[in-house]
């Protein structure tokens, strides 16, 4: 079978490109190809830094329905590791807190970002099988981010529970996730651990900056935003998270997928509430994400298309041995330290299971 470009797939079907026919570092010349008709689709990823490079292309042969490979990750060997100490992690959250406090920000989602140099290479198609393996609850996803400056030969890869933003017709569809608590092996401690999810204050007040954030953007673009009171409970093999089923009908269908995408993300699940105090709080506490918490999707020349939130994901370098990550959570005024860095660690696991990868201790 021909490499992919790119990749996103749910229960082991969903679409693919192969091969490349343009590349574009930025939103504006892709919509602008869209409209042209000179590409078919695009696909690709936005980062998390809306102002940063994109890394979206044009593949050469396009299909749906694609199956998607599963298998066991093979077991690696780590030949280095850097990871942000759980020490200053939590020194960032109580300055979040601080920042929170002094009403700079009402909410505002940090990560840690981690670095591994694995002893052998590995392919970014064995990586989508592995997490295709790994991730129930979860899209697959892959995209080769060579149209951003800097980035030739590197993919995106990871399997992310988070629909940013999906358009069919006039029909938006958003799955906003945001609240979280780990999943634990005993089954009974397991449902306890979600029924205290859905009665926790604090995540309830994380989760409703994202419904409130999304009710916002797209009120002006619909004739209706349909948002149910209440987030139900939605879990991945590692986590259980709140989440919120929202639905919009576009007034004008012009608007595309790849409009909405880059109009939603960031998203306060990612960012924070105000959007630009968050980011500008995360930047000085954290350093560029790169494309981690950005989007990444496709979009076709009819407008339709769908964007998941770039989480629990991993960016794989050209070499194939190194490979970065991140995992965050999100502050508000409740939030303990400690319960955020054990989070980090819980959301770490995804990557660290289809890289081969035991669990961080
Ligand atoms: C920022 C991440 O998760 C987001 C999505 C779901 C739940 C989240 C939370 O509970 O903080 C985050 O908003 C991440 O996985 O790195």
């Amino acid at each position: 079978m021909p490499q992919p470009s790119f990749v996103l797939a749910r229960d082991g079907h969903g679409c693919r490109g192969e091969g490349v026919t343009a590349g574009f570092d930025a939103v504006a010349p892709a919509r602008a190809a869209l409209a042209a008709g000179s590409a078919p689709v695009v696909t690709g990823a936005l980062g998390f830094d809306t102002a940063a490079a994109a890394a979206l292309t044009v593949p050469e042969r396009w299909s749906h329905s694609a199956p998607l490979r599963a298998h066991p990750p093979r077991p690696a060997r780590l030949l280095a590791e850097t990871l942000t100490p759980a020490a200053e992690h939590a020194a960032r959250v109580r300055a979040a807190l601080a920042a929170i406090d002094a009403g700079t920000v009402a909410k505002v989602v940090l990560a840690r970002q981690a670095e591994w140099t694995l002893e052998s290479a590995v392919a970014p198609t064995d990586l989508l099988a592995a997490f295709a393996h790994i991730g129930p609850g979860a899209a697959i996803f892959g995209a080769t981010l060579d149209a951003a400056p800097g980035h030739a030969g590197q993919w995106l890869l990871g399997a992310s529970p988070e629909l940013l933003v999906r358009r069919a017709g006039r029909t938006v569809t958003c799955h906003p996730y945001a609240g979280s608590a780990p999943r634990q092996a005993d089954p009974v401690a397991d449902q306890a651990a979600a029924q205290q999810l859905l009665q926790s204050s604090k995540d309830l007040a994380e989760h409703a900056f994202v419904v409130a954030d999304l009710r916002t953007r797209l009120a002006p673009l619909c004739v209706e935003v349909d948002v149910p009171a209440r987030p139900v409970l939605m879990s991945t093999g590692e986590m259980w998270h709140l989440a919120t089923p929202i639905r919009g009908r576009l007034a004008d269908d012009t608007v595309t997928a790849l409009d909405l995408a880059a109009l939603l993300s960031p998203t306060p699940a990612v960012g924070g509430t105000p959007t630009d105090a968050a980011t500008a709080l995360i930047t000085e506490l954290e350093g560029p994400r790169e494309f981690y918490a950005g989007t990444v999707g496709w979009c076709d020349a009819a407008g339709d298309g769908e964007w998941l939130v770039s989480i629990r994901c991993l960016e794989l370098g050209a070499d194939h041995r190194t490979v970065r990550a991140w995992a965050g959570g999100g502050i508000v005024a409740d939030s303990d330290p400690d319960a955020e860095v054990a989070e980090t660690t819980a959301k770490f696991r995804t990557a660290r299971r289809a890289l081969g990868l035991d669990p961080i201790a």
